[in-house]
């Protein structure tokens, strides 16, 4: 089938397509059903208003680029694109189920039963075998991003297409945007400080498996930051409670053995595939006969979804006066596609009500096992930080007062990495240590290219190790007049850019093969490691800095963007739209931003160095101690004082007996307190300073 379509010349020319219906959209791309009149297919454009991405047009290109280049049964590929005025089409198959995402909203609001779920997730697994072999990591595994044709035949859709969609300039240059969805985030993504591997689409897959066993993924009704502090601290999701019963043990053992905070825990996508669970999974027929049977076409589906949206919008106005500045759609949507960094999404979650007195049942699945494995990161900050005590109760929800989590947030990084990276086995709570043992053995015995072949046999798909190249030539004639595109390596350049920065004390392996790859903007940014024969299931890195991490120095293009670029140049909608009087704002806005972005990189160093635990309490009293880091030395005197506060005179001897570790952590963590109070205050001036200018923007528009 994909071989036939990339034998088909499709057009690159808006006047060739009629657009029909819209079927999809996301968070600046609108899906429609259209006709290719030429060829008299039926196929989906997606829309992307390039005002909307103007900061990262190249890293879009490339994105586009390897959805055209991929070839796999199970992966959404691009017939084409080109832009049409201020935006880009990207042209697709067809597939006239939708997501699951939108199925389940429309028919299966409590989710699907177990076989339907084991079908849809062997398909999404083959699929990333496929693009973790070939280096990809998909970065937004998700309900909303699985595809299902009239036949039942799955397809994981968007590489980040849309991933730079919100980022502005600003972010862009705080070099710690974000991307991907909150509620399907790895806690190593989050928490930004050892990069990340394929193991993040890992966890996202088993995300994604609960939210098709519910309807929904865990923690998606609170705010994006709300859900980054659940992910950190409380004790991963998992299928182990009253109205799970239904689901079989090896359900929840999958599930668990993906949702296990250490990357490296985790199986790879390989060796999950092997997983008893997906035994049960039947052929594309069976979906088709269950979930799409009787199912409206998806146009009517998504019509209906929208006026649903709109209503609920509407009776809960109310809630949202005065917060219209935030996208009221984006978070009815349940925050899929919030792409943010760690600044905005403070101020987004300072702007949004508190939804705790909502009940939920992953609340109550949490109790009890809140704290396993990093039980002092409530505690830590109750003995630290009063602005943020929490009720005993709000802990054991995970439910924490969001001022209360705002005020806490930087201090959490440190404690959390204890609950992320130290975790013990004990994390995989329902998992059967025979599975795992026997995966592992397996895996670290079995080549894993040949299981690989294996995998793909199964699908009657190609993978030779060639298929890279072999995949590369196929599309040559896709575009025409657009050769240059195809010419030489997919992964073409900037991969040896001077900036590139690898992670302290890990090396970025760079195979002979791929050493042109790109080292940003987007999932082509990292390197595997077969070719050496490391076993990857072991947590071998393949990326050690995400696109994020990069300068906006580094995201100018590198070669001529003029391929679909040329009506861009810069400057948001928002920007545009200010005028004057808002224009005058953008300084001080810039500003506190600029101010903000330092500060956090303060915070970064601060607890990079608290890692190597070379801190020793006599350096700290020690003006002037010239290796520690500028935050450190800058806060000494806070410090100092801190520690008299803490340890006054009159306290008891055991106290001032207390080991040297713990004093130097009580003294770090009143640094981050103190560095948070200044962050807290920067971000309060920042929103009041956003709120004025959509005001501005308001009057200007009115
Ligand atoms: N080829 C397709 N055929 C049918 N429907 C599609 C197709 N591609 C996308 N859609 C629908 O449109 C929706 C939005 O598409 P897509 O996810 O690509 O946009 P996006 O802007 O990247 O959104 P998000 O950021 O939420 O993932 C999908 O969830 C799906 O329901």
């Amino acid at each position: 089938m994909m071989e036939q379509l990339s034998e088909k010349k499709f057009p690159v020319n808006a006047k060739d397509y009629t657009l029909y219906e819209e079927v999809g959209d996301g968070v600046s791309a609108t899906v429609y059903r259209a006709l290719c009149i030429p060829l008299n297919e039926i196929v989906a454009i997606k829309v992307l208003d390039l005002e909307k991405c103007n900061n990262d047009l190249d890293g879009i290109r490339r994105e586009v680029q390897t959805m055209i280049l991929i070839d796999h049964p199970n992966v959404l590929r691009a017939h084409c694109s080109f832009t049409a005025g201020h935006s880009l089409w990207v042209v697709m198959p067809f597939m006239a189920g939708g997501s699951c995402l939108h199925i389940m909203k429309s028919s299966y609001p409590d989710g699907f039963e177990e076989p339907v779920i084991a079908t849809l997730l062997r398909e999404v697994l083959k699929a990333l075998v496929y693009l973790h072999y070939h280096g990809h990591i998909h970065r937004d595994v998700k309900a909303g991003n699985i595809l299902i044709d009239s036949n039942g035949a799955i397809k994981l859709a968007d590489f980040g297409v849309a991933a730079c969609m919100f980022d502005t300039g600003d972010r862009q240059r705080s070099r710690n945007t974000f991307v991907g969805t909150p509620c399907w985030m790895a806690p190593e993504v989050m928490q930004q400080l050892h990069g990340y591997d394929f193991k993040a689409d890992i966890w996202s897959f088993g995300i994604t498996a609960l939210e098709l066993a519910h309807g929904h993924a865990p923690f998606s009704k609170y705010p994006p930051m709300k859900v980054l502090l659940m992910t950190l601290q409380n004790a991963p999701p998992g299928l182990d409670y009253e109205r799970d019963k239904r689901f079989s043990k090896s359900f929840k053992e999958m599930v668990a053995a993906c949702l296990v905070k250490d990357p490296k825990k985790r199986p790879s996508s390989e060796k999950l595939l092997k997983h008893p669970f997906f035994k049960q999974a039947r052929g594309h027929d069976y979906l088709a006969r269950t979930i799409l049977d009787g199912l409206p076409p998806l146009g009517d589906r998504f019509r209906m979804l929208k006026a649903r949206e709109a209503d609920y919008l509407l009776q809960n106005q109310a809630m949202y006066e005065d917060k219209d500045h935030l996208s009221q759609q984006e978070y009815i949507r349940g925050i899929s596609a919030w792409n943010f960094n760690l600044e905005d999404l403070k101020n987004q979650a300072a702007l949004l009500p508190d939804f705790d007195d909502i009940p939920d049942a992953e609340d109550s699945s949490n109790r009890g096992k809140l704290r396993e494995g990093n039980g002092d990161v409530g505690s830590v900050v109750e003995r630290h930080n009063q602005s943020s005590v929490l009720s005993h109760e709000d802990e054991m929800n995970g439910n924490h007062d969001l001022d209360g989590s705002l005020a806490a947030f930087p201090i959490k990084p440190l404690q959390a990495l204890k609950g992320c990276f130290d975790m013990c086995e004990d994390d995989i709570t329902a998992s059967s240590p025979s599975w795992e043992d026997t995966m592992q053995s397996e895996s670290n015995q079995q080549n894993d290219m040949l299981s690989l072949a294996k995998v793909e046999d199964q699908d009657g798909g190609k993978d030779d190790g060639e298929n890279l190249r072999q995949s590369s030539s196929l599309p040559r004639s896709v575009i025409p007049g657009h050769k240059k595109f195809f010419s030489g390596s997919l992964l073409q350049d900037n991969a040896l850019s001077p900036k590139k920065v690898v992670t302290d004390g890990e090396r970025e392996y760079q195979h002979p093969k791929y050493q042109s790859e790109r080292n940003y903007s987007g999932p082509l940014q990292y390197r595997h490691k077969k070719d050496l024969g490391e076993d990857s299931s072991e947590g071998a890195i393949v990326q050690r800095k995400g696109r994020f991490q990069v300068t906006s120095a580094d995201l100018s293009p590198k070669e001529p963007t003029s391929y679909f670029l040329n009506p861009v140049q810069g400057g948001s909608t928002s920007a545009i739209n200010l005028g004057l009087a808002a224009a005058s704002l953008l300084p001080t806005l810039q500003c506190i931003l600029q101010q903000n972005t330092l500060q956090r990189e303060e915070l970064v160093k601060l607890i990079k160095f608290a890692e190597r635990g070379s801190v020793n309490p006599t350096d700290l009293a020690e003006a002037g101690t010239s290796d520690l880091p500028q935050c450190v030395q800058e806060m000494h005197g806070v410090s100092l004082n801190y520690g008299t506060l803490l340890h006054p005179p009159n306290i008891s001897t055991s106290t001032l007996q207390m080991p040297a570790t713990s004093v130097r952590e009580r003294e770090l963590q009143s640094m981050v307190i103190q560095l948070q109070q200044s962050i807290g205050s920067l971000v309060e001036e920042l929103q009041r300073q956003k709120m004025k200018n959509v005001q501005l923007e308001k009057k200007l528009n009115r």
